[in-house]
């Protein structure tokens, strides 16, 4: 099945019937960078927990204090090892849906869990919830959120400070190379000072950052904004 049409989806939408919201599950990561290029405001989610889905279900959410939903009744399915995209105009609550998926805001109706499958496609276990710790997300500025001197610092902020053991160093030394490698930082003296890295390198650090934590959801809100590929 082509990729496109593996897609589901969905209603949405905000305040004007004329925006919409739509998002498309595709089922390899080569699909899915095809159809980056020409979607100016994308944003991309990646999952990686086995045999399981993300499930988001009926989802609605108005900020409180306010009188308009800014999601309508989002529903789709996102299967493990695979690529979602979400795509919409300006203002039609892409960010939103983001936000809610790593967990920073609470839906007002509808749920999100991990769902885990047995191979005759039954769901075989209880719905997990998604916990914000197992979500990475990239935002659109991520500049504004850098708070180091330097790359190093950066990207192992919050990283334990008291002496780990032997196996934990280790881990963490791998997951620094992968995350640098992946992230494409390799060129970049880890001593720079991420402040002054051009804009396509912040978004880089910014994924690297991510990356490092190895999440089983990484949630990019508009990735390829400064980046020449
Ligand atoms: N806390 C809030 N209270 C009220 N309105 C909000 C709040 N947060 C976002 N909005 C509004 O919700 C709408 C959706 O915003 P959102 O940033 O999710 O859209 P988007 O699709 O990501 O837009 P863009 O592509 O321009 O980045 C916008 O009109 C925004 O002004």
């Amino acid at each position: 099945m082509p990729a496109m049409e593996a897609a589901v989806s969905l209603s949405n939408l905000s305040r004007s019937p004329s925006k919409f919201l739509r998002t498309t599950i595709h089922t390899s990561s080569r699909n899915a960078s095809q159809h980056l290029g020409p979607l100016g405001k994308s944003r991309v989610l990646s999952l990686s927990v086995r045999h399981s889905c993300i499930e988001v279900k009926r989802v609605n959410y108005r900020p409180p204090g306010t009188q308009h939903n800014l999601l309508n009744d989002v529903s789709f399915s996102l299967p493990e090892k695979s690529f979602g995209l979400i795509f919409g105009r300006s203002g039609s609550g892409k960010t939103t849906l983001l936000q809610l998926l790593a967990g920073l805001s609470k839906p007002t109706s509808g749920s999100i869990y991990v769902q885990r499958y047995g191979t005759d496609g039954n769901a075989n276990s209880s719905p997990e919830s998604l916990s914000s710790e197992r979500v990475g997300i990239v935002f659109q500025f991520p500049e504004r959120y850098f708070l180091a001197d330097t790359v190093l610092e950066e990207v192992t902020f919050g990283w334990p400070r008291q002496k780990a053991d032997l196996a934990m160093r280790q881990r963490l030394a791998l997951n620094l190379q992968y995350a640098i490698n992946s992230a494409g930082l390799n060129t970049i003296p880890l001593d720079e000072d991420p402040h002054s890295l051009s804009g396509g390198y912040k978004r880089r650090l910014a994924l690297a950052i991510q990356l490092v934590q190895k999440p089983d959801l990484l949630l990019l809100d508009e990735p390829l904004a400064g980046l020449v590929l």
